[in-house]
């Protein structure tokens, strides 16, 4: 029996960090997905080990399921339909089994990634041998989500072929799970997150999820359905980062300097809410509409600065293109990563021939986004 499922990344348009601390933010899926597959083996097969193939690392892990149970004795007592927090013990468990594989120096941030796994397959699945396949076109890291959409496709292949979710398993193609399955999804997603980012706010996974653009504000989401054209440029920097570490830097700056940071973050759920709301409207004034998102881009660039999560890399982004007149701000975590810079309706596309040029030479990688689209889907015909 095989399934296969994929996810979205994302970008933040407005409230990054600050969703962290209760603030609104804006966000929208792109069409860059994670995809896993997961297979279980019949019985003539002869396997009796938990095998994952991690495609975009180059690294592979296996365990004898019986070496799972000795670790993890309780885990086949987990109830699906209720999704449970990895306690910080469990996690020191799970980590030993991950280091009975050797990680090279510099791909440690993928252990976590590996406990997140751990922890989903066997609360989901207990113990049973299979094989899990992950690879992903979106880049690892970087501030367009690749945690979540891991979390939320994996999580979304173990429901699938479990007996917690309705799904008719004899349609064909990529299907949408019903609004239940989605939600469960998305709560063992968001377990996993936990795991990966120390204090994720559920952002990442929920749209991930659900696709489409969304407002967010303490777990709540709203879809919206926007009225203008937004096409963003997406730089990566190349500086690699980790969000569990900026996510926790910002909370020891509100820990020194509470009231600031606290306006801070009333300044962005501003910032969230008039974006929002231009983004909707009905005006047909898309000039004006634009105008008013660089200037709000530009001002919640301002307090990430101040949040202290910019980077060296990020200004690079900032100054090569505003020689441009184009406005650029950091998406997701920030420390590097990815840049997001608003490409007006009417800009001509020399102009932006040239910016992506000028800041390719800087050894920065850009892509256009394709906004909104689908969320989790899941596929059983091995043919789509
Ligand atoms: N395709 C993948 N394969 C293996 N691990 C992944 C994959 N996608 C995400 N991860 C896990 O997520 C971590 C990156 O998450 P994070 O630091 O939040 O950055 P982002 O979510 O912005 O990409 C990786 O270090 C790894 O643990
Ligand atoms: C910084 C934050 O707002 C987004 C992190 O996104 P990413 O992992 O950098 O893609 C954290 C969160 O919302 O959980
Ligand atoms: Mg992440």
């Amino acid at each position: 029996m095989e399934v296969r499922a994929r996810a979205p990344g994302k970008i933040i348009l407005a409230g990054e960090h600050a969703v962290v601390h209760g603030s609104t933010a804006v966000a929208s899926s792109i069409g860059l997905f994670t995809s896993v597959s997961l297979r279980f083996p019949s019985p003539s097969d002869n396997d009796d080990t938990l095998t994952l193939h991690l495609t975009d690392v180059g690294l592979d892990f296996s365990w004898p399921v019986g070496r799972i149970k000795e670790v993890l004795p309780g885990s086949v007592n987990s109830i699906v339909s209720s999704p449970t927090t990895c306690s910080p013990e469990t996690v020191k468990h799970i980590a030993t089994l991950v280091e009975e594989h050797k990680i090279p120096e510099a791909k440690t941030g993928i252990a976590s990634g590996v406990i997140a796994f751990l922890w989903l397959y066997t609360s989901i699945q207990g113990n049973k041998p299979a094989t899990v396949t992950v690879s992903s076109k979106l880049p690892l890291g970087a501030g367009l989500g690749s945690s979540a959409a891991f979390c939320v496709s994996l999580s979304g292949a173990l429901l699938a072929l479990s007996d917690s979710a309705k799904v008719d398993s004899s349609q064909e193609g990529w299907i949408v799970f019903g609004e239940k399955e989605q939600q469960l999804a998305n709560k063992w997603a968001f377990e996993g997150e936990k795991i990966i980012h120390g204090k994720p706010s559920g952002l990442d996974n929920t749209v991930s999820t659900f696709g489409n653009l969304i407002k967010f504000k303490s777990g709540a989401l709203t879809c919206m359905k926007s009225n203008m054209t937004l096409k963003m440029l997406i730089t990566n920097t190349k500086v690699g980062r980790n969000t569990k570490a900026l996510v926790a830097g910002v909370s020891e700056r509100k820990n020194r300097h509470p009231d600031a940071m606290t306006s801070v973050f009333t300044a962005v759920d501003s910032i969230s809410n008039e974006l929002a709301s231009i983004i909707q409207s009905s005006s047909n004034n898309d000039l004006d509409k634009e105008q008013r998102v660089e200037e709000l881009m530009e001002m919640n660039q301002g307090l990430l600065q101040c949040m202290g999560v910019s980077h060296a890399s990020i200004e690079m982004v900032l100054r090569t293109t505003l020689k441009y007149k184009l406005t650029s701000k950091l998406t997701g975590a920030g420390g590097g990563g990815c840049v997001l810079t608003l490409l007006p309706a009417l800009l001509s596309a020399t102009v932006i021939g040239k910016v992506i040029e000028e800041l390719e030479q800087c050894g920065f990688q850009c892509f256009i986004a394709e906004i909104g689209g689908n969320g989790l889907e899941i596929c059983f015909d091995g043919q789509s």
